[in-house]
Parts: C-alpha cells; sequence; structure tokens
C-alpha cells in the first residue's frame, strides 16, 4: 500500500514463525541457529578483531539465540563469558545451550556475577525478546539496571542487544512498568550500540522510546519471507527511506514517489496547465499571525499544486503582499465568503488552521467541514475542533488532521492518557493504537506528529514515519510546512492516506537535505531538490 517495509507485531511474528515450523520445511532450531549467526556475523563485521563478550541469556528462545551467539562467536576466536538462568523450559533454547556447554561453562544470570565479569568489548542481551509479558523485576531488573550502567552514557562497552533491548515492548517501545518517557518503576533504560531483529521491524524498533534504545536497528532475514508474502496488503508499514528491505508488495519510495508526482502529467499529458495540478486554498488569520499560513501556502506551491490562494481577513492583505509572488490573496471575512469561493469547482483541497486564530476557526469551520473537497485541519482548526460538541460526527474520509502530542490530547484526552499510563502488562498501548482507533472514531485521517509520526485511516491501514535522525526538524513553523504539503498533494488529486505519508516522507527528506540549522522558512525551499534527488 504505502512505502518502506512491513511492521509485524510480536503475535504476528509468532504466527508466522509457527506456520513456517508446521509446514515442516523449517525447524525451530534451524531458526534459531540463523537468528544466532546473523547477530554473531554482525558483531564480527563490527568488531572485526575478535575480543571479550558477555552474553546475558534469559529463560526462552531470546536466551537460545544468545547461547548460539556465544558458540558461534567463540568458534570465531573470541573470549566469552556467559550468564544464564537453570530454568531453560523450551526445546530449542535448552538444545542451544547444552550445545555452549560443551564450549565453556555458564555463571549464574545475577547482578554480582555481571559486576566480576571481565572487561568487555560487547555485552550481548539476549534475556527477553518478543516474549516479555510484564515488566522485569528482582533478579533480572537488578541486572538490566547494572547492565544499562556499565554500557550507556560514555561506557566504552558496547551492548548488542537480540531482537531488542530486554524490558522494551515491541509492539509499542515503551519500557514495561515505566510510564511515558521511560520515567517510573522500569529497568534502566537500555541504550544499544546495535539491535539485531529478525524477519521484519516490530512498531518498539520505531515508535516512542524504542529508536534510542535499540540504536542502529538491522533486520536479519532468517528465512520466513515466504510465510510473510501471503499476499494480503500490509495493515502496517515503515516510512523509513534508509531501510533497505526490499518487499515486493510494497514498491519503494522513488518508485512511489514517481507515480504519485507524475499523476497530475499522465492524467493530462504535457499539455496540462496549471488547474490539472489542483488549485488549493488556505485559510489564514489576522494580522500578526500571518507568517504560519504563509509557510504553509508556500509549501502547496511548492509541492507543485498549480495554483494556491491565501485567504486572510481582508484587513490583514497587506500582511501577505510580500513573497512568494506566485501565491494568489483573497480577502475572506465571513462564512458566506468562503461559500462563494467555493463555487469554484477547480478549488481541489483546502487547509485550515495554520495561523488561523481559533475564533476565526471556529467561525469558518462549519462552512469548512460541509464541503466535500479533501480538506487538511491543523493546530488552531483541531483545538477549534476540540471546542465542538460531537465533533467527530462532522469528519469523514477526505479529511486529514495532523495534531502534534498536545492537540492529540485535546481531541482525543482517553486515548491520549492511556498512552501516558504504566503499563504492567504487555504489549503497552501504543501511538499506533491510540492513532488508529483516533481515525476509527472520527472516520478521517489522523497524523500524529513526532519523531515518530504515525498517520492512521479509518480502516485501520497504518504506517510509521520515523524522523529520529532529524531532530532539527523540531523547530517553529515546520508543522505549517506540513500542513501545507499535504494540502497541495491533495490538491494534486493524491488520496488522503497517501497525501499524508507522502507529505511526512518528504517534508523530513527536506529537513535531512538542508541539515542542522534549519528553520521552517528552509523547507519549501528545498523541495526541488528533494524532487529532483528521487529522480522525478
Ligand atoms: N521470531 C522468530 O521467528 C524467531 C525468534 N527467535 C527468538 O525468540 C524470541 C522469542 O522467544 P520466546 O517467545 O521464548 O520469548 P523470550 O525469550 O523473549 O522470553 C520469554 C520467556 O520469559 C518469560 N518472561 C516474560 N516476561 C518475563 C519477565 N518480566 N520476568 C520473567 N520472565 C518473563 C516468558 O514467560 C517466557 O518464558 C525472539 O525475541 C527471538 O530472540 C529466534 O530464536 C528465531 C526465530
Ligand atoms: N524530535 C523530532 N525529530 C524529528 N521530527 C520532529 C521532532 N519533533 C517534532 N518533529 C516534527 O516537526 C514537526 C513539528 O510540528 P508542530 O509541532 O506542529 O510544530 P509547529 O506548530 O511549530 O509547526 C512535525 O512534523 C513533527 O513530526
Ligand atoms: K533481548
Amino acid at each position: 500500500m504505502l512505502y518502506g517495509s512491513e511492521i509485524l507485531t510480536a503475535a504476528q511474528m509468532r504466527a508466522i514463525e509457527s506456520e513456517a515450523m508446521d509446514s515442516g520445511e523449517v525447524t525451530g532450531l534451524t531458526l534459531m541457529e540463523r537468528a544466532g549467526a546473523a547477530i554473531a556475523g554482525q558483531i564480527r563485521l563490527r568488531w572485526p578483531k575478535p575480543g571479550q563478550a558477555t552474553v546475558l541469556c534469559g529463560p526462552g528462545n531470546n536466551g537460545g539465540d544468545g547461547y548460539a551467539i556465544a558458540r558461534l562467536l567463540a568458534q570465531a576466536g573470541w573470549s566469552l563469558r556467559v550468564l544464564g538462568l537453570d530454568n531453560t523450559p523450551g526445546a530449542n533454547a535448552a538444545e542451544m545451550k547444552r550445545r555452549w556447554l560443551e564450549t565453556g561453562p555458564i555463571a549464574p544470570l545475577t547482578e554480582s556475577e555481571l559486576h566480576d565479569s571481565p572487561a568487555s568489548d560487547v555485552f550481548i542481551d539476549a534475556i527477553f525478546g518478543t516474549g516479555l509479558t510484564r515488566p522485569p523485576e528482582g533478579r533480572i531488573a537488578a541486572v538490566l539496571h547494572k547492565l544499562g550502567r556499565m554500557t550507556g552514557g560514555s561506557s566504552r562497552a558496547s551492548l548488542v542487544t537480540v531482537d531488542c533491548p530486554s524490558g522494551l515492548c515491541m509492539d509499542s517501545g515503551r519500557w514495561l512498568g515505566s510510564g511515558n518517557g521511560g520515567k517510573g518503576a522500569g529497568p534502566v533504560p537500555l541504550e544499544a550500540a546495535l539491535t539485531v531483529a529478525f524477519d521484519s521491524p516490530k512498531p518498539g524498533h520505531l515508535l516512542d522510546q524504542g529508536p534510542a534504545a535499540c540504536g542502529k536497528l538491522v533486520i536479519a532475514d532468517i528465512g520466513l519471507r515466504r510465510w510473510r508474502e501471503d499476499g494480503r496488503p500490509p495493515s502496517l508499514s515503515a516510512i523509513w527511506p534508509e531501510f533497505p528491505i526490499p518487499d515486493r508488495r510494497i514498491c519503494s519510495i522513488r518508485e512511489r514517489a514517481r507515480a504519485v508526482l507524475d499523476k497530475g502529467i499522465s492524467a493530462k499529458g504535457p499539455a496540462g496547465h496549471k488547474y490539472s495540478y489542483g488549485h488549493a486554498l488556505i485559510v489564514a488569520g489576522a494580522s500578526g499571525h500571518g507568517g504560519a499560513a504563509r509557510l504553509t501556502a508556500r509549501a502547496a506551491l511548492r509541492s507543485g499544486a498549480g495554483l494556491v490562494t491565501i485567504c486572510p481577513p481582508h484587513p490583514a492583505l497587506s500582511e501577505h503582499a510580500g513573497y512568494p509572488d506566485a501565491l494568489m490573496r483573497r480577502g475572506l471575512d465571513h462564512a458566506a465568503g468562503l461559500q462563494a469561493i467555493l463555487t469554484d469547482p477547480r478549488i481541489s483541497a483546502l487547509c485550515i488552521g495554520p495561523g488561523c486564530g481559533v475564533d476565526r476557526a471556529v467561525t469558518f469551520l462549519p462552512a469548512v467541514l460541509e464541503q466535500p473537497r479533501p480538506c487538511v485541519l491543523d493546530a488552531d482548526a483541531l483545538t477549534a475542533l476540540a471546542r465542538s460538541p460531537d465533533w467527530p460526527r462532522a469528519l469523514s474520509g477526505h479529511h486529514v488532521l495532523t495534531p502534534h502530542g498536545g492537540e492529540f490530547a485535546r481531541l482525543f484526552p482517553d486515548l491520549a492518557a492511556k498512552l501516558g499510563e504504566t503499563s504492567a502488562r504487555g504489549p503497552a498501548f501504543s501511538r499506533v493504537d491510540a492513532t488508529r482507533e483516533a481515525a476509527r472514531r472520527c472516520g478521517a485521517v489522523i497524523l500524529l506528529k513526532g519523531p515518530d509520526t504515525v498517520i492512521a485511516a479509518p480502516d485501520g491501514r497504518a504506517c510509521i514515519h520515523s524522523a529520529f535522525d532529524v531532530p532539527w526538524l523540531a523547530t517553529a513553523g515546520s508543522g505549517d510546512v506540513l500542513a501545507g504539503l499535504i494540502t497541495g498533494f491533495l490538491a494534486r488529486g493524491l488520496a488522503p492516506m497517501e497525501a499524508a505519508a507522502f507529505g511526512a516522507f518528504v517534508h523530513a527528506r527536506a529537513a535531512r537535505r538542508f541539515g542542522p540549522g534549519l528553520i521552517a522558512d528552509d523547507l519549501p525551499e528545498q523541495l526541488p531538490g528533494v524532487f529532483r534527488d528521487l529522480g522525478l
């Protein structure tokens, strides 16, 4: 459907693994050996000279992977210290443990044994993976605290995690047992240098605390693709250009971008004129607040919309007189005026919110919502929307809402509260769960902003756009630019979910291309380069 790679929940991953094993074509032990070999291989790639490694093995299959890694690294000349538990109930993990014991001993998995380990180049966390069901407690929590202190910050030793940092919920990216932001009763959050996960990224690798905890994420192919690619469209995918997972059901960003932006041209041919590319209308606010709406309008122009008109109140028209000259201006003082403008059928998308003012947004929202064109609701329009009773009934599939966390909490206070709660059991409620539920309730596309932007449609399709590598995107007005991009793509005829996803992708790409020091004004100016880089 969208771009990037499929994301699987822990339960979906387990189901695929079971299906593969039930087919009789692969055994659990083979998968574990492949997992162990993938991680040992990644470690040897990064530390070509054999060194000292300490492997911490838990009770389940994650621990089984750990014993396999220890054996393979030892065979490659590494010095190993392995810490483990007496209890290893699973047959495959027990077999891996038995094979390791032919090579070396296992010390108890305790804080004091970890403390007494020889200085290590690499610590390998194979305590819990997808099987984590509750927050680590007691002795394992103490081990994780210690591991966090031994490997975090300026420590020389690197942490490599098997599938995920132990204690992190792979469906939400939240530390089980702690509230939002990693605070609370959970373990010292681990900060890995490298996480090697299997087959597909899980939501927790990309959401919330996940990216900071996982470090560099590598997805290892362990031969399960055949059971995964069953023809169904993925319900959750990652828009992550740097992520080189070819997935035959999802075309590449480049292909998709070309298809998306060629749309106007191929529909109209070279004889197309400006109206072929759509006409976007931006409802702007009173004097003194014009910058936000102008950023939106500039982004809509640069996105390739054929025409963009900005509509402030008449007294504020002079404020919008400057750059860009391509922008059209039209005074708009009351709802009847908007209805009159909208008699022009060539206006193909609207945006209301950036720099609009809440009172003005309250005035214009009914007229905006009752007309059938696609529309982006951002900033003040979201605050205005939250004030009107029974607002979800006024929305439908042609609306795109682009809240940041605060606006989301105003619109969906219960979902925001749930996101902030401490989770005593996994899977924890995630930003994907919250955004999907929000989209379902109001029947519109929701784009929840953040370094881990989540976009969801009312039918349950969702994607995560990861922008952890461009923290400089968090600058005043960058959200206004995003709203303009989405409006421009809607004006050009993209479906709402696609316009939102493509907007988020292009927005981050522009920020990445500019680099630190970026201000929101720079973003629209980067777009021609972004489109050129994409080969458009
Ligand atoms: N997905 C796949 O296809 C593959 C997965 N493999 C590995 O298998 C792992 C999943 O294995 P498991 O399902 O055995 O689960 P884990 O090894 O993640 O651990 C689960 C075990 O720990 C217990 N447990 C969970 N939370 C606990 C807590 N807070 N305190 C104490 N005990 C707790 C569970 O009851 C269970 O016995 C993956 O993360 C991955 O490392 C690989 O071996 C190969 C293939
Ligand atoms: N830490 C971050 N890293 C990358 N992108 C971020 C980060 N924080 C916010 N963003 C992005 O920056 C934009 C900020 O939008 P918003 O909060 O509406 O700001 P404004 O109202 O000033 O325009 C959003 O696209 C959001 O996804
Ligand atoms: K782990």
